[in-house]
């Protein structure tokens, strides 16, 4: 049995899937259409990064190659300074490579304008980080209510995509709830509730579990496949933690800026 097997949170909820969705997957029991949506949702080609430092070049990234799948939970480890963050931050558009190309969804990201990049990152990707990032005056329901605002999601679906979404990571009770008032796995769930509140296609995390406790992480884990099945989002996550590699389907160890 597979880790994430034992790890679901009773509190999780099985969710149905949400209307814009029902379509995609009604379709994908076409022959071509299965074809097409195994093409990569990622593809990096040879991307290097340096920084320049102290009037040195630091380099920082040696030529990865990558590909991720739709709906596939991507893993990227390594030590401390390896390069992960500086190459998950270039996944979602937020750094250029000095060498190299990513595409996504077939589009290179480094030819589109900044606006194009900044409203694709808006629309089709959504961002985790170690510390939950919630504002803490707003209730978790506020939270990711407000996420919605920030996208180009019409008024009318915000209050039940928020509620929908705080169901999805279990918690359901506890929407009314602000930060303070919530344990750390708790927050981070809200913090994926309010990731995928816009529908992104492609979920970028980094170290989502490196604040929880083994417990707390592993339903972190067990969110992300549920939000895989229900959501038919696809996720990168950087990680330290041994403990969860077994719930990824690829993972790529990163040594020195390089995959081994
Ligand atoms: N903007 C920058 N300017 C200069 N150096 C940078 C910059 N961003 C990252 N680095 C350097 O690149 C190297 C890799 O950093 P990165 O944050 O990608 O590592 P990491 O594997 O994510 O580490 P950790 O697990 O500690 O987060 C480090 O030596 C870091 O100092």
């Amino acid at each position: 049995m597979e880790l994430h097997d034992n790890l679901v949170d009773s509190e999780i909820q099985d969710s149905t899937v949400s209307e814009p969705y029902k379509e995609e997957i009604d379709q994908a029991s076409n022959p071509d259409i299965i074809h097409k949506s195994l093409e990569p949702i990622l593809e990096v080609r040879d991307v290097h990064r340096s920084f320049q430092v102290g009037g040195q070049s630091l380099h920082v990234l040696k030529g990865i190659h990558m590909e991720v799948l739709p709906r596939q939970l991507v893993m990227l480890k390594g030590r401390s300074g390896s390069g992960k963050t500086t190459l998950l931050n270039m996944l979602g558009g937020l750094d250029q490579p000095s060498e190299g190309e990513i595409l996504f969804r077939g589009q290179m990201l480094h030819t589109l304008s900044d606006k194009r990049r900044t409203a694709l990152r808006r629309d089709q990707i959504g961002f985790i980080f170690q510390a939950y990032a919630l504002l803490p005056l707003l209730s978790a329901w506020e939270n990711v209510e407000l996420s919605l605002r920030m996208a180009s999601v019409p008024p009318r679906e915000w209050k039940e995509r928020a509620a929908h979404c705080l169901n999805l990571v279990g918690l359901g009770k506890r929407m009314h709830h602000r930060p303070f008032e919530l344990s750390g796995g708790e927050q981070q769930r809200v913090a994926i509730a309010k990731a995928i509140a816009h529908r992104p296609h492609l979920l970028l995390a980094d170290e989502p579990t490196a604040n929880l406790d083994s417990q707390m992480g592993a339903q972190v884990m067990a969110v992300f496949r549920n939000i895989i099945e229900t959501e038919n989002v696809t996720i990168c996550m950087t990680t330290h933690d041994p403990t969860i590699l077994e719930v990824a389907d690829h993972v790529y160890e990163m040594v020195d800026g390089k995959f081994v």
